[in-house]
Parts: C-alpha cells; sequence; structure tokens
C-alpha cells in the first residue's frame, strides 16, 4: 500500500464519532542507523480501545513508546515526524515531558510497582505533581485510583502494607492505579498480562473495559484473542510498518493486506 493511502486512511478517521486524542504522522523511530519505524500515521481515539498486533520485533513497543517519548531514556533512539496530543506536538521543545508522561501514562509488561506501601506506589505521581491539598485529598485520590483499578475492595484493609508483596495480577492492579492516580488522558499498555495467570489476565480485560471512554486506551498484544475481546480497533504492524489498521472485527474477520491476514490466521509470527 502506497504510503499515501495509509496517510488517507488516518486522516479518514477523524471524520468518525471517534475524534482523535493522539495523531501521529510519518513518524520514523531509528536506533543508531537500524530503522525500526518506517513512515507510520495513525490516530488513536478516545473512545476505542486501541491494539497493537504483530510479530516479535515488528515494533509495536517502539512505536508505543514514541507517544509519550519514553524512547527518549535509548540514547540511541531518534524519532522523526509528528505526534500531537490535543493538536499539540509533543516533540516539540516547550514540552514538558515529565507532564506528557503523567497526561500518557504508561503499564508495562512486568508489573513495576516501587518497593513502598501500597499507598505509596499510588500517591507518589499525585505528590510530585502537587495534585493533592492535604491528607484527605490525598487518601480520597488514592481511593479514587485503586477503586478505578478494581483493587481498592482486595487492599483497603492493607494500605501500608509493600505493594511488592502482592501477587502480580494485583501488582499490575496498583500500576494501573499508579498511572490513574496522576488523571491521564492516554493510558499505553505494553503486553500487560504477558506475566499473568489466566485469572488475573481475565481481571486486567475486564478493567480495560471500564476504563475505556475515560481514557484513551492503547494496548500492545501477542495474544490475538486478548486482541479481539478488549479492543475496537487495531492496527497489525510488520517490519517496522504500519500494514493496516481499522475496526477490529474487520481487521479479524476480513482483512483488506494479505500479511494481516496470513498474521492472524497463524502462518506466521
Ligand atoms: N533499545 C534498542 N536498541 C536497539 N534496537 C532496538 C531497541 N529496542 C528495540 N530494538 C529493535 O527494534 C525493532 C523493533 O523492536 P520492538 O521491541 O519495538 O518490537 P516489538 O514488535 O514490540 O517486539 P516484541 O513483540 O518482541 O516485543 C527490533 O528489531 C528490535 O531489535
Amino acid at each position: 500500500m502506497a504510503d499515501h493511502s495509509l496517510n488517507d486512511m488516518a486522516a479518514g478517521q477523524r471524520a468518525s464519532n471517534d475524534p482523535p486524542k493522539m495523531e501521529a504522522r510519518n513518524v520514523d523511530v531509528f536506533y543508531g542507523a537500524k530503522q525500526a519505524i518506517k513512515n507510520v500515521s495513525i490516530d488513536v481515539g478516545m473512545e476505542n480501545v486501541t491494539a497493537f498486533i504483530g510479530p516479535s520485533g515488528c515494533g509495536k513497543s517502539t512505536f508505543l513508546r514514541t507517544l509519550n517519548r519514553m524512547n527518549d531514556t535509548v540514547s540511541s533512539a531518534r524519532v522523526t515526524g509528528e505526534i500531537t496530543l490535543d493538536g499539540d506536538d509533543i516533540y516539540s521543545p516547550e514540552m514538558d515531558v515529565v507532564q506528557l508522561r503523567a497526561r500518557v501514562g504508561m503499564v508495562f509488561q512486568k508489573p513495576n510497582p516501587f518497593p513502598k506501601s501500597i499507598y505509596e506506589n499510588v500517591a507518589y505521581g499525585p505528590r510530585i505533581h502537587g495534585l493533592a491539598s492535604g491528607k484527605a485529598d490525598m487518601d480520597a485520590i488514592v481511593e479514587k485510583s485503586l477503586r478505578r483499578a478494581g483493587l481498592w475492595d482486595e487492599v483497603k484493609d492493607r494500605l501500608s502494607e509493600s505493594g511488592t508483596a502482592m501477587s502480580g495480577g494485583q501488582q499490575q492492579r496498583l500500576c494501573i492505579a499508579r498511572a490513574i492516580a496522576v488523571e491521564p488522558e492516554v493510558i499505553l499498555m505494553d503486553e500487560p498480562c504477558s506475566a499473568l495467570d489466566p485469572i488475573a489476565t481475565a481481571k486486567i480485560e475486564e478493567l480495560i473495559h471500564e476504563l475505556r471512554g475515560r481514557y484513551a486506551i492503547v494496548i500492545v498484544t501477542h495474544n490475538m484473542q486478548q486482541a479481539a475481546r478488549v479492543s475496537q480497533r487495531t492496527a497489525f504492524f510488520h517490519l517496522g510498518t504500519l500494514v493496516e489498521y481499522g475496526d477490529t472485527s474487520e481487521i479479524f474477520t476480513n482483512p483488506r493486506e494479505t500479511r494481516t491476514k496470513d498474521y492472524i490466521t497463524g502462518r506466521y509470527g
């Protein structure tokens, strides 16, 4: 597919009933001389969960990390093109990256709570961003975040216990609560269930359903059933390019591109 048609396709999504929260245009990512992402243009909507799928090494995580400038932490990484959040260029020199990462939160593959209490894990972000006006206010933020992450009832009587002492699934929901606590607009999830058992995975998927609409959510997943279950929009990446982006039901039942079809039918990957 010619590059311009992907741009047209992305632009077309703006006219849909899901206004874009983030827009990426002609994004390239290099690690040193090696190009990992090639001319990707995509919109991420507010109402839909967007899944990034594709074979290992195709660039899903790399592209996801461009959306909150996590690639800045990799010295060899270089990003070109344009990515906006509510129309503002996130790579502009005026963009405050700490603020950006609060607005575009991230949940990683392996749950990574701080070695602090459950309460402190959630309170840390609001404290550094000055979001609470006192102890009662902070308590309310912690409770609300843990409730939204579906964890409150399990932890309300042990908020002072260590976040790292919980089960993997609970730790991942704690990391989601930690992201939620700073009132993000977008939540990026990089294979959030790959270290979890099926029951913990089901809880995270249920949570994604509940969070949908309140936050723009993008999830990278290797698990196609998971993409089909949790997302309304799916982007298929291959060798650093965005091959196809569309409604999840269409991508899985009637893909337009042979490469997409081969991947979802298990011919490679
Ligand atoms: N920090 C890095 N330095 C150099 N190359 C990297 C780095 N991170 C990723 N790459 C390379 O960029 C390409 C895309 O990797 P990326 O991790 O984004 O793919 P992916 O689709 O998310 O893969 P997986 O599904 O295995 O996580 C790969 O060739 C990978 O080796």
